[in-house]
Formats: C-alpha cells, sequence, structure tokens
C-alpha cells in the first residue's frame, strides 16, 4: 500500500479551531505539535488538547518536546497512554536515542532531522526509525540553519549536503523523506519552488504550516498526466520486451530496464492512491 506524505501539516496542539479544521483540509498527514507552537505554560493543556487528534481521518504523528527538557517523560508517558501510533521526536542527535525511545514507547518514531550531530548520523537514526515502523525523516532547517549559523538563501544552497544527507539516508533504510517547511506563508511561488527542489532531490513531501500552502504543495509531488502516460508506456513496454525474452526495451529511442517499470509502477500506485484520497 502507498502511504501518501506529500503535504504534512503541523497544527499546534492547543489551537482547537486549526485541529477541527485539520480534518477537512486536503493534507495527507498531520503533525500535532506539543514542541515549538506550545508556549511554555500551555504545554499541559495542549496534551490533553492533542487527544481530539487521534480520529482526524488520516494519518496523525504526535510531537512530542525533545529529551532534556521539563515535558519530555510526561509527553512520552502520554504519547503512550493515549495511543498515538506515530510520534515525531525532535532534536534527535544518534540512533540511539530512537532506540532507547522505542524500548518505552510503542510507536514508529519519525525523527526530526534537525541537529548538526543528527545529520552527521543520518544513517543510524534512519535505519533505528525503520526498525520502528514505516516513519518518516522530517527535516527541520530553522533549527538547523540556526545551530550551525547558516544564512540561507532561496535555493538553500547554504545547506544542500544536509538536505541530500537526509534523502540518502531515508531512502537506504526504506524511509519517506519530508521536505523542511517555507516560514513566508505568503510567497507561493517561493514555495513552489522551493517543493520543487525538494521532489528533484528525492524528498516525498514537504512540510507545511498554513492551510494555504497545501494545494500547491500536493501538486508539485502529484504525478502529472504526462509523467502517468510516460509510467505506463514504460510498463507497457517493458512487459512487452519480457514477453518476447528479452530484459531491456526501448521507448521513443531510450533504454528501459526493469528499474524504469520499477519506478514507474511506484509512479501508477502514487497516482491511484491520490485519485483514491480525492475520491474519498
Ligand atoms: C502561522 C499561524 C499562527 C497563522 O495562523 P492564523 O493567524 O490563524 O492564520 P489565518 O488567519 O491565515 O488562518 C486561516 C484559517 O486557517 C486555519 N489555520 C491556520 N493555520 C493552520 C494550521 N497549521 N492547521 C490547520 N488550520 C490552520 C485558521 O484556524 C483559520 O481557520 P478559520 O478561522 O476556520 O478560517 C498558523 O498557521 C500556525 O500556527 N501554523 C503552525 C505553526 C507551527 O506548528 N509551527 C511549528 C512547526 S514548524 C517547525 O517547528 C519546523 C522545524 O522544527 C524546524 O526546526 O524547522
Ligand atoms: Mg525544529
Amino acid at each position: 500500500m502507498t502511504l501518501l506524505r506529500r503535504t504534512v501539516l503541523y497544527v499546534p496542539a492547543d489551537n482547537g479551531r486549526a485541529l477541527q479544521k485539520a480534518r477537512t483540509l486536503a493534507a495527507d498527514a498531520v503533525i500535532v505539535d506539543l514542541e515549538d507552537a506550545v508556549a511554555p505554560d500551555r504545554k499541559v493543556a495542549a496534551r490533553e488538547a492533542a487527544r481530539t487528534a487521534l480520529d482526524l481521518g488520516k494519518e496523525v504523528a504526535l510531537r512530542i518536546n525533545a529529551a532534556g527538557t521539563p515535558w519530555h517523560d510526561d509527553d512520552v508517558a502520554f504519547a503512550r497512554e493515549a495511543g498515538f501510533g506515530a510520534v515525531v521526536v525532535p532534536k534527535v542527535r544518534r540512533g540511539r536515542e530512537l532506540a532507547d525511545l522505542a524500548a518505552r514507547l510503542p510507536a514508529t518514531l519519525w525523527p526530526m532531522m534537525e541537529t548538526a550531530a543528527g545529520i552527521l548520523a543520518a544513517a543510524e537514526i534512519a535505519e533505528a526509525a525503520a526498525a520502528t515502523g514505516p516513519a518518516a525523516l522530517v527535516v527541520g532547517l530553522n533549527d538547523l540553519a540556526a545551530e550551525v549559523g547558516a544564512t540561507l538563501g532561496a535555493d538553500r544552497a547554504e545547506l544542500s549536503h544536509a538536505l541530500q544527507q537526509c534523502v540518502l539516508a531515508g531512502r537506504a533504510a526504506r524511509l519517506d523523506v519530508i521536505d523542511a517547511v517555507m516560514n513566508d506563508i505568503a510567497d507561493t511561488d517561493a514555495l513552489v519552488a522551493e517543493a520543487k527542489a525538494g521532489r528533484a532531490l528525492g524528498m516525498t513531501g514537504k512540510s507545511v504550516i498554513h492551510p494555504a500552502q497545501i494545494a500547491p504543495v500536493n501538486a508539485v509531488f502529484a504525478p502529472d498526466e504526462a509523467a502517468v502516460a510516460q509510467a505506463r508506456a514504460i510498463v507497457a513496454a517493458m512487459a512487452e520486451a519480457e514477453a518476447a525474452g528479452r530484459s531491456v526495451a526501448t521507448l521513443d529511442g531510450r533504454l528501459v530496464e526493469r528499474l524504469h517499470a520499477d519506478a514507474a509502477r511506484r509512479i501508477l500506485a502514487l497516482a491511484e492512491a491520490i485519485a483514491e484520497r480525492d475520491a474519498s
């Protein structure tokens, strides 16, 4: 089954109106945030409010506060008791942290890739996350840029190595990789450009912070009609070649091998999953 994670929407757990609205929005998945979007004096109330997100009708992950903060242990206990199936773990630095957390929290753990140490340990973090279920790596460029002292330009070239490291580690562990948020909610052109750049790197989807960001990002990460037609043609060309006892084919003068047919089938499965989601 193809898990749809083109858009992953952050919703502050203490914003009841936004949580209700998330139910009706076209984001594929939701991160209910107990961390940065919630003020310290609202952490306890936010925890209780987060319960209402358990049945949003889409994939939901609870973002807890980081290890070492005053709220972490109670967040972990709450996530376990409330029965959240997926938990986003901020500021992970080593794979061992996830493995230790998994021992006391039976949930799929989605690590945030947002510390310098975490980027350097991306492979072991991705492996530890994959051991907990169909997780995703979630990139956090606000924290990463702050820690390393980077000033990001429009193309994020200053941290492109980190983005690529996340994609390589995530894909090696067969995990989805969710690109970072764009803070400028009003600039849709820049959002689309950034989403396209992330998709070109191999990102599965992008995290978003506002309803207005959902449709443009969904569109970037959905195969368009031409891509679907091309995928169908590749699968057909490969099937014809195999029926004739050949392991390679040509299509419009280009070589087609099994890996191309496999990639084409993934595109078709994604298109089918989107069509099913849109129809429901
Ligand atoms: C940024 C916001 C505070 C803006 O909120 P608001 O002023 O309410 O915006 P609007 O008036 O334009 O909202 C219009 C309607 O949309 C609803 N809304 C807004 N945001 C959301 C949302 N995220 N989910 C669901 N619904 C939302 C409003 O309620 C309005 O609804 P209605 O009244 O019915 O018309 C706000 O967007 C916000 O809080 N966004 C999320 C911020 C957040 O979660 N930040 C933390 C995650 S990002 C991060 O930490 C990155 C990472 O860790 C890193 O290091 O990079
Ligand atoms: Mg962060």
